[in-house]
């Protein structure tokens, strides 16, 4: 419970969260709202399923990324030159309508004597991807996160994605990108760094 409280200052550590019933009954009342029969056979067992998604969707909430984060290893023979871990994969939802935000964390640090396993860097873009999220939020989360653990000498993280609230509804725009970046540390004081972290995410596609 200790993690959960450490990365999620939530009402739900104060008053409990609903029952799987109750969550269940939410679902049906959704389904009658937009003008469906939740006893229909095909949707007899939609809120267990929609339930059961949710909790998979939104597992970061039970998960602290400084529980991932606390392995690291020393002997990198002095390396301390950056660490980059591209292209990762990420769904999301957003904060605003709950509707999927997918795209890709790019996340770099400059080590300080310790690196982390490789796996724990896409392990926390889950962590907070599995929560409703902004971009931005999210962005700075990682890289706080990182930063914060490790210590390393800076953190460097750019996300690129597609929200589906734009692209399903509202302003109705597929196929458009929002690039976010989070610099600390070296990467936020030494433009050149900053650079190289900008061409090694760009350059090798
Ligand atoms: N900055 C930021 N905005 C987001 C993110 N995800 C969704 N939004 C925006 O949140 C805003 C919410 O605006 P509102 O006017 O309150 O809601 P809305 O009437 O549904 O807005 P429209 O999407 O324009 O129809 C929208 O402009 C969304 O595009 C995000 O990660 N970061
Ligand atoms: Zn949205």
């Amino acid at each position: 419970m200790d993690a959960i409280v450490k990365n999620f200052p939530s009402q739900t550590d104060v008053d409990g969260r609903p029952s799987q019933k109750e969550a269940e009954d939410a679902v049906r009342v959704l389904l009658r709202w937009a003008g469906d029969d939740p006893q229909r056979e095909g949707l007899i067992d939609t809120p267990t399923r929609v339930v059961k998604a949710y909790k998979e969707l939104f597992s970061g909430y039970d998960l602290a990324a400084e529980d991932v984060l606390g392995r690291t290893f020393e002997e990198v023979a002095g390396f301390d030159d950056i660490v980059l871990v591209k292209d990762i994969p990420f769904h999301s939802h957003c904060e605003h309508h709950m509707l999927p935000v997918v795209g890709h964390a790019h996340v770099a640090y400059l080590p300080e004597g310790r690196v982390l396993g490789l796996s724990k860097i896409a392990r926390v873009v889950d962590i907070f991807g599995r929560r409703l999220q902004t971009q931005e939020t999210m962005t700075a989360q990682i890289a706080g996160a990182i930063a914060e653990t490790l210590r390393p000498r800076g953190v460097a993280v750019m996300i690129e994605a597609e929200h589906m609230c734009m692209a399903m509804r509202g302003v109705l725009k597929q196929g458009s990108t929002t690039l976010t970046t989070t610099f600390t540390g070296a990467f936020k004081t030494d433009a050149a760094e900053q650079a190289r972290f900008m061409s090694m995410v760009r350059g090798f596609r």
